[in-house]
């Protein structure tokens, strides 16, 4: 299957939104699935990009930003991975330009994965990102990495546990020596190929009145903005007052990054 749109229905299908992604930058020449890294900073990201794609690599700019991008690419099981390394970021509130960038990456492109990189020896901290991330997406994959330094501090996790608790693949790695990386590729073709189907934890705790706001006010976003995915969450941030959203639905930003207007810069 080499179906590079959204289109279709079949659930080993790639998900990820073409043209947003060419929006976005990215050459989408010849690739079956998008994959990218998300994470706190210095969690090695980049490591577990730098063992995934090798040479195979090219740096540049965000589209109007003066954020770096490295993209990058390999073949695994004769499917052709585009790899996007995301900056780190302590949320997705985008509080700053690093936030925008990973949010908007992962909200507008809708990759096939996202593979979240967590430091083991600051899991509770990470965790908190890697939860905003599975309110936007339900495909990922968690790498938990520095598992060298969590075992020289006697830090023991339970994989299995924390796997079932988020709902998505939980695979241990020493990015820095090559280890995981192997268990991390086939997770991440099990999720890219809807072979894992990852059922994410979401935050149930709302209130009735809260979940009705966010339909409603959904339900008025859908008229404006047809196209836009994870519409509830766009409703929660507005509720919540996050100023970029604001500003993107005022301007009608939020809009063009769908309907195909090439000229609009994320
Ligand atoms: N001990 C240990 N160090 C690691 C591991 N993976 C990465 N590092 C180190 O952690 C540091 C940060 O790695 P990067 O890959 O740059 O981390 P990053 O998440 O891309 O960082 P930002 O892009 O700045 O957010 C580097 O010194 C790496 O060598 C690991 O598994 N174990
Ligand atoms: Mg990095």
């Amino acid at each position: 299957m080499t179906q590079m749109s959204n289109s279709n229905n079949c659930d080993n299908c790639p998900v990820h939104n073409k043209e947003n992604l060419i929006k976005l930058g990215l050459n989408m020449e010849q690739v079956d699935y998008v994959i990218t890294m998300a994470g706190n900073p210095n969690t090695g990201k980049s490591t577990v990009f730098n063992n995934l794609t090798g040479l195979h690599q090219h740096t540049g700019n965000w589209p109007g930003k003066t954020v770096s991008r490295a993209e990058g690419g390999f073949i695994y099981n004769e499917k052709r991975y585009k790899v996007v390394d995301l900056p780190g970021t302590y949320s997705l509130l985008s509080t700053s330009t690093d936030e925008e960038v990973a949010r908007n990456f992962i909200l507008f492109g809708q990759p096939d994965v996202t593979v979240i990189v967590v430091d083991a020896t600051r899991l509770e901290r990470n965790l908190n990102l890697a939860l905003q991330i599975l309110e936007i997406t339900d495909r990922a994959v968690l790498c938990l990495n520095l598992m060298d330094e969590a075992k020289r501090n006697n830090i023991e996790i339970d994989e299995r546990a924390l796997s079932k608790e988020l709902g998505i693949p939980v695979i241990p790695a020493s990015a820095r020596r090559k280890e995981g990386m192997k268990e991390l590729l086939a997770a991440i073709e099990e999720v890219a190929a809807g072979k894992y189907v990852c059922k994410p934890h979401k935050i149930k705790s709302r209130s009735i009145k809260l979940n009705n706001a966010i339909s409603s006010l959904a339900s008025k976003l859908a008229e404006q903005f047809p196209n836009l995915p994870n519409l509830n969450w766009v409703a929660l941030r507005l509720l919540e007052g996050d100023n970029s959203i604001i500003e993107a639905v005022q301007s009608g930003e939020l809009g063009s990054i769908n309907a195909g207007d090439s000229t609009v810069q994320l």
